[in-house]
């Protein structure tokens, strides 16, 4: 079944298409292609599995490709420089339109690249992990990696569509599909606690990659995104809560070296920080922090941070989180399962022992 769901941005909107399929269909990319000319941006791992459906798809189009280095490590302002190389040695003008084929490292480089070059040409997601199909193609967050911190160059640049194909999913290694299930639970946590429940129960068909339950997990997970979005598109306030679990994982990603803990698993253990922070400061019940554990391990996700980055420099590091706000931290913490807030109340000592622990 095909579905379509569409991201409302004021007197903007855009569509994001989710089937078996759709990655061959023209359907999906003609409409929202504003000249003739295509920039199609992959790595070397999808480009062999998936480049010739999209270039069928686009037909007569004046398609030009760039195949990037696979890896999170390789999400740095170096490598989107190449896609600045290629846009112009190829000449390509302000109706350049990119498409971003691959996962979130793709999306989020090829995304920047099209918010930059000329000051800003159009773009098109489609997602080949889970991971990009539930999250990172859809909202406009753009960018790169600095050694410093995760994501701390970019812009907000959204989409013209995004083109999931859950077909895709079939080459996807189990790994993947796991750090995936992290961005999922998440929006069960924060704001969709029936959603929530619905994993407890379709967990073990999610990592069999039953069709019908991943289907309905992408949808899922798109609509409360599209709708966080919708309300607050630059993170003025309400979409903060789509980092639940990320000060933890960005400091962990960035603690242990970029790629060497997918950013999926980190979320993972970040999920479970803050469910058990939340406990600590009164606000959730052990339930509700031992539901959460289990439904990340069910996932086949980490529920700790690694034991040999220590505290102090995790500490260190969640200081450059984007959500720190006149020197102070700022968490997402849980006042229930569905329930997230922001929260500036939570002190050093606090968050020490929470990760000593
Ligand atoms: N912009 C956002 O809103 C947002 C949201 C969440 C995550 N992110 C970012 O996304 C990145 C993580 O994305 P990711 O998990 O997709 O990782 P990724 O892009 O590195 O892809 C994971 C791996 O799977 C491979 N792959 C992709 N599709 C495949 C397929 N269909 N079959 C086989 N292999 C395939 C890739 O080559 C890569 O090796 C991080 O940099 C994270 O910060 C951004
Ligand atoms: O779309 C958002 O907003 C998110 O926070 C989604 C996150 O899953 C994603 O990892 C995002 O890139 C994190 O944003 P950042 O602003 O903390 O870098
Ligand atoms: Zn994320």
């Amino acid at each position: 079944m095909h579905q379509r769901l569409e991201v409302a941005l004021g007197d903007r909107t855009y569509p994001i298409f989710i089937g078996d399929g759709l990655i061959r269909d023209p359907d999906c990319y003609r409409p929202y292609l504003r000249g003739s000319r295509v920039l199609v941006i992959t790595n070397e791992t999808v480009g062999p599995l998936y480049m010739g459906a999209v270039l069928e798809a686009l037909g007569d189009l004046r398609t030009e490709t760039l195949i990037l280095p696979d890896g999170e490590v390789y999400k740095t302002l170096d490598v989107v420089n190449r896609v600045f190389d290629a846009l112009l040695t190829h000449r390509f003008g302000r109706d350049a339109t990119l498409i971003a084929l691959g996962g979130g490292v793709v999306g989020d480089m090829a995304g920047f690249a099209a918010a930059c070059y000329q000051r800003g040409v159009d773009f098109l997601q489609v997602p080949t992990t889970l991971l990009a199909q539930v999250d990172s193609s859809v909202g406009g967050k753009t960018g790169v990696n600095h050694r410093l911190g995760k994501n701390m160059i970019g812009a907000f640049h959204q989409p013209r569509a995004v083109v999931a194909d859950t077909a895709t999913l079939a080459t996807l290694p189990d790994r993947e599909l796991s750090a995936g299930l992290a961005e999922v639970i998440k929006y069960g946590l924060i704001r969709d606690r029936a959603f929530f429940g619905w994993l407890e129960g379709q967990m073990g068909a999610l990592r069999a990659r039953d069709p019908a339950a991943l289907a309905e997990a992408i949808a899922r997970s798109c609509q409360n995104k599209a709708e966080v979005v919708a309300a607050d598109e630059r993170e003025a306030g309400q979409r903060a809560l789509l980092n639940l679990g990320h000060t933890f994982g960005h400091a962990i990603e960035t603690g242990v070296g970029y790629g060497t803990w997918l950013h999926g698993e980190a979320v993972g253990a970040g999920l479970v920080l803050a469910a058990e922070l939340s406990h600590r400061i009164g606000w959730i019940d052990s339930v509700s922090v031992d539901r959460t554990a289990r439904l990340v391990d069910a996932a086949g996700l980490p529920t700790a941070p690694p034991s040999d980055l220590p505290a102090e420099r995790i500490l260190e590091l969640m200081a450059v989180d984007k959500k720190v706000l006149d020197g102070h931290l700022r968490l997402v913490l849980l006042k229930g399962i569905g329930d997230a807030v922001v929260t500036d109340e939570i002190d050093r000592a606090q968050l020490l022992a929470l990760l000593e622990r």
